[in-house]
């Protein structure tokens, strides 16, 4: 049966067509070799205090439609870095997110720290095409990739120099992400064949990270008190887009999630603070 995840690839394939007839593979590739070297996300999300945060720039989502007017991205991307986002993250899907490269191409202009192109790789063209773009980051979705593939596109991000936040739903998910070589794992609450967002997912499958691999939580993320949680489950950073965007006051949105994530109980390493959560629950 088809999921609405493979109807998003659908689309995603049909638009990628065009843009490929208009611009073929070796422009792309030297529009990618002519651009400034990426940032280096890895030390980014994890020297910006304890629990770092992704902010998203996102108008609109499959599950719940338009989220916000976001006339000028470059101008909500300056506002997640003044208030100390540790990198912004961009969809570039048309048809469900009503993103764009253009709104790459301005967040990157806008913006020193990371970026992540947000959308749904699945061929080399579009790795490259993120890279000509500016990105640093590109999303890699465990769930639509065959496992050559995901090990392939793996290994052509990090040899354009980027990095790639590999997503997983499930402990399998993440055994194949670590297989694959991720130095990146995001959990996903939610579920992409189905939209629905379960926050304890992230609970259930994140332990299986090792230290060494940067642990993202995904999705589901209203406020101080999730980021919480999560930290306590064992995220070392957030994603978090709709709360942002949504929320009026984007500075303050911002600013509470990150000082949520400096807070002095969550500065230990990540193995410390999840034992410390465990035994507190446990003792009440
Ligand atoms: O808006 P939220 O619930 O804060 O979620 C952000 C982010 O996790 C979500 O946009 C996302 C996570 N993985 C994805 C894959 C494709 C598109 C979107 C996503």
């Amino acid at each position: 049966m088809a999921t609405v995840l493979d109807g998003i690839i659908a689309g995603v394939l049909e638009d990628l067509r065009e843009r490929e007839a208009r611009v073929p593979m070796d422009d792309i590739k030297k529009r990618a070799q002519r651009c400034a070297d990426a940032k280096n996300a890895v030390s980014a999300l994890r020297s910006s205090g304890a629990v770092s945060l992704i902010a998203e720039v996102k108008r609109s989502s499959p599950s719940k439609g338009a989220l916000a007017h976001i006339d000028d991205p470059a101008a909500l991307a300056h506002i997640y870095e003044a208030n100390g986002a540790a990198a912004i993250s961009v969809l570039t899907e048309q048809r469900r997110f009503s993103g764009s490269l253009s709104d790459l191409d301005s967040v990157r202009a806008a913006v020193d720290i990371p970026v992540l192109r947000k959308d749904f790789i699945v061929t080399p063209y579009q790795v490259h095409e993120a890279r000509a773009h500016g990105a640093d980051i590109v999303l890699l979705i465990v769930a639509a990739l065959e496992q050559p593939a995901l090990v392939s596109l793996l290994e052509r991000t990090e040899s354009l120099g980027m990095t790639a936040l590999v997503e997983a739903h499930s402990r399998l998910e993440v055994l194949r992400a670590l297989d694959a070589g991720a130095r990146v794992i995001g959990v996903n609450a939610r579920d992409l064949t189905t939209l629905d967002v379960d926050p304890t997912v992230v609970e259930q499958v994140i332990d299986v990270i090792p230290p060494d691999v940067i642990a993202v939580a995904e999705s589901g993320v209203r406020d101080r008190h999730d980021v919480i949680q999560y930290a306590n489950w064992g995220a070392d950073a957030v994603l978090v887009g709709e709360a942002l965007v949504t929320s009026g006051d984007p500075a303050t949105a911002v600013s509470d999630i990150v000082s949520a994530g400096q807070h002095p109980a969550l500065l230990t390493d990540r193995k410390a603070r999840v034992r410390m959560a465990r035994n507190e629950s446990s003792d009440e």
